[in-house]
């Protein structure tokens, strides 16, 4: 059986049959996903119609279209926050939601970034990046100090360990959310609408924290976002979704390039430019 642990309102860890099996923090890597002929249904409105696609390891992969589409709906099947009404989700080939008896399990970590942030309040910033690893008493208070510094690090916010989350900026919360869900390693990591509400400057940095860090991570990265330019910059390859159907996968060169209409009326009406230019 899949067990589910919540960390938090960032981050979960699938395990076997073990709760208390101690956690390698070193050991990790990418997972691949393979969605299959995923339908979902919100009071008879059919929000995913019979979604197939594939999430290779490591690959950093931006869901992008307009609102309402159901991005994010299908983010939160692969952590299990919705379940279909029919099709399935294979992380490393392995249904996560039929689970076949008897079938070889692989432990794993997810994270997700929530568009909110959903730090907490009343604890510092340190605080907020260390909660998962203090909660699950993964490894000795030292070491959880020194993974705060690291992670604090990695999202560029050295010696703001003991500020308070409600003295940030609405960019410094989005990369203390990050920080908080590198804590466990993960071995996927996803966000919702990681721009949303940031301003343009903030959004590139944003941007080129999330490529450096996937210079030093093995991850597979899933990105949820209607922002175009970004979904552009950080991906290797994308979905356009439309109507609760996927239209489009491609590079980023290659989504520029589609001929889709649908694609091209969003490249359109987000790239317009001025007008008079
Ligand atoms: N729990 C729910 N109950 C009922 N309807 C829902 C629920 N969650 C999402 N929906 C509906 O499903 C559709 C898709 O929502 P979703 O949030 O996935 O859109 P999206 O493409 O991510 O757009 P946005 O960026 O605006 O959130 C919407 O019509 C939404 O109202």
């Amino acid at each position: 059986m899949f067990a589910k642990l919540k960390h938090g309102l960032t981050g979960s860890f699938f395990h076997a049959d073990n709760a208390d099996r101690p956690i390698n923090l070193e050991d990790t890597r990418g997972v691949g996903i393979r969605i299959e002929a995923l339908n979902k249904y919100f009071d008879g409105h059919h929000v995913l119609k019979d979604i197939n696609l594939e999430i290779k390891s490591g690959e950093t992969f931006s869901i992008i279209g307009p609102s309402g589409t159901g991005k994010s709906v299908l983010l939160k099947h692969i952590v299990k926050l919705e379940s279909p009404d029919s099709g399935e989700i294979y992380i490393d080939d392995i249904p996560i939601f039929n689970e076949a008896r008897g079938q070889e399990q692989r432990d794993y970590r997810y994270s997700m970034v929530f568009q909110s942030s959903a730090l907490f309040n009343s604890l510092t910033v340190g605080e907020n990046v260390g909660l998962w690893l203090r909660e699950k008493r993964v490894c000795k208070e030292q070491r959880i100090r020194e993974i705060i510094r690291e992670k604090l690090e990695m999202v560029g916010l050295v010696g703001k360990e003991q500020l308070r989350t409600s003295e940030l900026s609405g960019g410094m919360k989005k990369r203390v959310a990050i920080a908080r869900s590198l804590a466990m390693n993960p071995d996927l990591i996803l966000y919702d609408e990681p721009t949303a509400e940031l301003d343009p400057v903030t959004t590139d940095e944003l941007a080129n924290t999330i490529l450096k860090l996937k210079e030093s991570t093995k991850n597979t990265t899933v990105i949820v976002t209607h922002d175009l330019n970004f979904a552009l910059y950080i991906s290797d390859r994308i979905a356009m979704m439309h109507g609760g159907t996927i239209v489009e996968v491609g590079t980023p060169r290659e989504i520029k390039k589609s001929e889709n209409p649908i694609v091209r009326g969003f490249i359109y009406t987000t790239t317009k430019g001025i007008r008079g230019d």
